[in-house]
């Protein structure tokens, strides 16, 4: 299967840096092997896929409420990031569960809305540091999976242990591969053979200069990449730096 290379911008992006940004990954998306997903702020989801649309490049959500609509200020349904251009949405990612004290329970119904309304999601997963440290991550995460994806989840898992956000560390390349072998197992034993199918990224400090060895490691399936996903060469080298699979 095709390695995935996602973008998460997050917080970042008024109009005319989005759709510049957007532009360049698009420009040189035809000659690359691996499937290529950014995900803007919502207020830029329209322009950027407008931009983005006719190219191979797709666009997702952040995040999505889990009614289609409703009195709920502020938040974003999963039909309206559709409505926007959006094919894909990330959920549960560990900025949304700490910053707004997302559950499993929670992630999982998000997961319900954003498949009934067209989208793909990818569920993230991962421990705090305190929690690796006390050799607990396996515990952790498995209880993520089983809580967070239904029983018919036919999406995008994404491994992104808390500690590697942003922080320029990563997991040792036999971590990685211990934790996405792990979390194969426990998707075949939630979902039954469709977990083989189940693409599992890694995120976490993904840069262009350890992007190979991680997209070289058994069972990972692409990248969710924060902050080089806003320097389009840097997106570009993670990019290329997939084994085309
Ligand atoms: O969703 C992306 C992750 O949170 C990774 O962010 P980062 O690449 O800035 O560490």
């Amino acid at each position: 299967m095709r390695q995935l290379i996602a973008g998460n911008w997050k917080m970042n992006g008024l109009v005319a840096d989005s759709l510049s940004l957007a532009r360049a990954v698009a420009d040189a998306a035809p000659g690359l092997a691996c499937d290529l997903l950014v995900c803007p702020p919502a207020t830029v989801i329209r322009p950027v896929a407008e931009a983005l649309a006719g190219s191979v490049v797709a666009v997702g959500g952040q995040d999505c409420h889990t009614h289609a609509n409703g009195a709920h200020t502020g938040d974003v349904s999963a039909a309206m990031l559709r409505d926007a251009g959006a094919a894909w949405v990330i959920l549960g990612h560990s900025e949304r569960r700490t910053d707004h004290g997302e559950t499993d329970t929670l992630v999982r119904a998000k997961v319900a809305a954003a498949v009934g309304a067209g989208l793909t999601p990818i569920v993230c997963v991962g421990e705090l540091e305190a929690e690796r440290l006390a050799g607990r991550e396996q515990e952790v995460v498995g209880r993520q999976i089983r809580g967070s994806l239904p029983e018919d989840f036919a999406g995008v898992v994404a491994y992104e242990p808390v500690w590697a956000i942003g922080t320029g560390r990563t997991p040792t390349e036999a971590d990685v591969a211990a934790m996405h072998g792990f979390i194969r197992a426990e998707l075949v034993a939630h979902l039954g053979e469709r977990g083989q199918s189940v693409r599992i990224l890694y995120g976490g400090s993904v840069k262009p200069s350890n992007a190979a060895a991680l997209m070289a490691v058994p069972e990972v399936g692409g990248a969710l990449v924060g902050g080089a996903s806003l320097v389009a060469a840097d997106f570009l080298a993670i990019a290329r730096a997939t084994h085309g699979g």
